[in-house]
């Protein structure tokens, strides 16, 4: 992965402002380039970390049951139109082996994830996919409810709607019992 590179996205900055048709040197946009280029490191911050990391830190605990963590805000960048799409996202899994993560981990993970050009779909699949192969727990179920200004601000302009997506792992793909506890325990 290529280093983050702020002279290349003030450049790019530059560039769109006179594509526009903007007077890329008047005095309000003179600081522009710079400001986005530190506002695409920050949002994009997670091209440079690994999601798994976070899940490491696992502590011996005798709990072989659900854990949920629900309403985890977060935002992202639409990789096609690179405006933001935001929600919540729910992440819930049983584990096994006496070994549990820490609930800010998880919601790390959404976060490093969610922290790059994406697809909702890559976020709620890339988060299960992470838990199952750093805590090989006995089931993941990850759920994401987002809205994409790429369809509110422009386009089809549809305001409100909000897509819902999900990804379930092990035990869970086979109970529709255990999804069904999870998706009632999200609403209330
Ligand atoms: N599946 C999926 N599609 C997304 C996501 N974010 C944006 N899109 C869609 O990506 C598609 C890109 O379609 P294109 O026809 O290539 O681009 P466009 O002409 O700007 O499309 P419109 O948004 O319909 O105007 C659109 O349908 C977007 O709604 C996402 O997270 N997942
Ligand atoms: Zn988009």
């Amino acid at each position: 992965m290529a280093n983050f590179d702020h002279e290349k996205i003030k450049e790019g900055v530059r560039l769109i402002l006179e594509g526009v048709g903007e007077d890329a040197g008047r005095e309000g946009l003179l600081d522009t380039p710079d400001r986005v280029a530190r506002l695409y490191q920050e949002v994009f911050a997670g091209l440079h970390e690994s999601a798994n990391e976070h899940l490491k830190t696992v502590f011996g605990e005798d709990h072989e049951e659900l854990v949920l963590v629900k309403d985890i805000p977060f935002f992202s960048m639409c990789e096609h139109h690179l405006v933001p799409f935001f929600g919540k996202a729910h992440v819930a899994y049983i584990p096994k082996g006496g070994m549990v993560t820490g609930l800010s981990k998880l919601a790390r993970t959404v976060e490093t994830i969610a922290k790059r050009p994406q697809l909702q779909e890559r976020i709620t699949y890339t988060v299960a996919n992470e838990i199952v192969s750093t805590l090989e727990p006995h089931g993941v179920m990850v759920v994401l409810e987002a809205e994409h200004m790429c369809m509110t601000m422009r386009g089809v302009k549809k305001p409100g709607s909000m897509t819902v997506t999900s990804a379930v792992r092990g035990t869970f793909e086979g109970d529709q019992a255990a999804r069904s506890e999870v998706l009632s325990l999200i609403k209330h």
